[in-house]
């Protein structure tokens, strides 16, 4: 059987948050699938759905709930048919998809790094001692106060621009935002930063790679997809996939990873940190471009057996 490409008449629909981020992802999406097939705009509806992580703005994130905060109600349009695809932020995604769905498809990923934001551009190391530093990730405040145990760590939350009202307000004196963001949304030039290498700052998992989810079953929107895959950053998501979904992951654990390729060799670096600082565990392994997953699943039981039960506690 064959399917018609997508039209005008019967647009392909494109599901994603309403953010400015996930805005720009969808379009980078669109605009991929429009030179791969050589459609019109017209031929493509976006979709903006409000998820429950978008609503709940009053409160820290790890109270609300762990990962699929921000992809539930998503994944849900996805199966009732309402949206034909789902563009996510892989950071943001559940080591597994619910029954029925699948993501395999990823876009070239974007530059991996955290970037330290401060009003006049300056580095982490030249923080001032005992300065105040506001995130809502609890990898990165770990990670800060695993190597700079005289910050403080204040929780902040917000689009850009209420991130850097708040620094402008003296809320705190620096915060961080993924390289990534900052890049697709062009807000680099705009906002003083500095990039965080992953030597000082392990990236989480996933970091700075899009993914598209599609419905199992729907052949023709698999062969839509098939041209825009990024083979390299799928291989790099299995072996950090596979590491967090060993680790048990959610977005309430101190968890970094980061796989690279490198003349067919993948390079694994992960990292569990106690919430408090007070010791971090890493590893880093090397193997064959392919065998990302036993790489990533093997890194994670190498942690957990050096943890022990209840590292993670508070
Ligand atoms: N949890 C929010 C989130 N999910 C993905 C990104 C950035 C883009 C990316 O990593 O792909 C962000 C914001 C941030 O960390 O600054």
């Amino acid at each position: 059987m064959s399917h018609p490409l997508p039209s005008t008449d019967r647009p392909l629909r494109i599901g994603t948050r309403g953010s400015p981020l996930a805005l720009a992802q969808a379009h980078e999406t669109r605009a991929r699938l429009m030179a791969a097939h050589g459609l019109p705009e017209a031929a493509f509806e976006v979709v903006a759905i409000k998820t429950t992580g978008d609503r709940v703005q009053d409160r820290p994130l790890g109270e609300i709930g762990g990962k699929g905060l921000f992809t539930r109600e998503i994944e849900d349009a996805l199966l009732a048919g309402d949206i034909d695809i789902a563009v996510h932020s892989m950071k943001d995604m559940p080591v597994a998809q619910p029954p029925g769905l699948i993501l395999d498809t990823y876009l070239p990923r974007e530059d991996v790094r955290d970037a330290f934001v401060t009003l006049d551009g300056g580095r982490l190391a030249d923080l001032p001692h005992g300065a105040v530093v506001g995130t809502s990730s609890l990898r990165r405040r770990s990670q800060l106060l695993h190597r700079r145990p005289d910050l403080q760590v204040v929780e902040f939350r917000g689009n850009v621009q209420t991130r850097l009202r708040k620094l402008a307000e003296g809320v705190a004196q620096a915060t961080f935002l993924a390289m990534a963001g900052l890049n697709r949304l062009q807000m680099g030039a705009r906002v003083p930063h500095a990039p965080i290498a992953p030597e000082e700052m392990l990236p989480a998992v996933a970091q700075g790679a899009i993914g598209i989810e599609r419905r199992q079953a729907d052949d023709a929107t698999a062969a839509l997809l098939a041209p825009i895959h990024d083979g390299d950053t799928g291989l790099r998501m299995a072996a950090e996939r596979a590491f967090l979904a060993g680790l048990d992951g959610s977005c309430q654990t101190p968890i970094g990873g980061l796989a690279e390729l490198s003349g067919g060799r993948l390079r694994l670096r992960g990292e569990i940190i106690r919430p408090d600082g007070s010791e971090a565990l890493s590893t880093d392994a090397e193997g064959p471009a392919a065998d990302g997953a036993a790489m990533g699943a093997a890194a994670a039981a190498d942690l957990r057996g050096r943890a022990g039960p209840g590292f993670f506690d508070f």
